[in-house]
């Protein structure tokens, strides 16, 4: 999918919101546990409630990582059935990779052609032949860490190198790399004061933004200064809508807690017009 693409998905639904499947066998609703594979069940039950108030889903591979197996398997059923079902839905691989070239080119593969996302996270420690690999595909999309939700951003995101702030260094930098217009970026909702900075250095890159719901972070902050005039955001919450009723009407408590979400962008993007 282009962001051409994407930023028409975002203006016919007028929403920019993506949610997060996080799957925790812990906190899904217990029924679901007798189904032959409950990660896919849970998933396929949260998009057929939420589709129509989303642009963007975001697996974290951590959460399929974690189970073997079967949550690769659960993982490969969930983005085949979302580019099967819904091809105009913005698929993104929360799995933050980025590592010597041929290394990486193999990681690319690996989400591009065999997963067949539209994007995937990737970490920038280690510079840009660690992440030219990913930004060679056509029409896929490298979301690059800018600016990290957690705390711990502030330990070196945020610390001086040559006198700028790293992760100014990561914006600026990785704009001069081959195929740059094939990058995204990672800026927590929780850093909603540096989105004007971050503006000025990349004034209408896509910007996904995880931190709203369960983090604390707040809509109305990021977009003050995060709208750019393509909107430019992928507001992310995981928890915060897939968890919010544990029980048999789980996926229409999370279609509520998305639509809660969607007719605020909606009231937001009317009066950016
Ligand atoms: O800076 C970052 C980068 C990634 N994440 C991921 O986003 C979701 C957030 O989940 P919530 O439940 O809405 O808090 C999760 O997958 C994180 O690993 C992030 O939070 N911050």
């Amino acid at each position: 999918m282009t962001t051409q693409q994407l930023t028409e998905q975002i203006q016919k639904k007028q929403s920019f919101l993506c949610i997060g499947l996080d799957v925790d066998l812990n906190k899904i609703p217990q029924h679901l546990l007798q189904e032959e594979d409950p990660i896919f069940a849970f998933n396929k039950a949260i998009i057929d409630a939420t589709h129509q108030v989303c642009v963007a889903y975001k697996p974290n591979t951590a959460f399929y990582e974690a189970y073997g197996m079967k949550g690769w398997q659960a993982l490969e059923k969930t983005i085949n059935y979302l580019n099967e079902k819904h091809p105009d839905i913005f698929t993104i691989a929360d799995a933050k990779r980025g590592d010597i070239g041929n290394t990486s080119s193999m990681y690319a593969k690996a989400f591009f052609e065999d997963l067949a996302f539209d994007s995937v996270t990737v970490a920038p420690y280690m510079g840009k032949d660690s992440v030219e690999p990913f930004l060679a595909f056509k029409n896929k999309h490298t979301i690059l860490l800018a600016l990290t939700s957690n705390q711990g951003a502030f330990d070196f995101q945020t610390k001086l190198v040559d006198d700028k702030e790293l992760y100014k260094q990561v914006l600026e930098t990785s704009k001069s790399w081959e195929n740059s217009k094939n990058l995204m970026y990672v800026v927590g909702a929780t850093k909603a004061e540096y989105f004007a900075e971050i503006r000025k250095i990349i004034p209408n890159s896509f910007l996904l933004v995880p931190g709203v719901g369960a983090q604390g972070g707040n809509l109305q902050d990021v977009c003050k200064y995060g709208l750019a005039d393509n909107v430019g955001l992928l507001i992310n919450s995981s928890r915060g809508i897939i968890y919010a009723s544990n029980q048999s009407d789980f996926a229409e408590a999370a279609a509520q807690k998305a639509q809660n979400l969607q007719l605020e962008m909606a009231s937001i993007l009317k009066h950016a017009d």
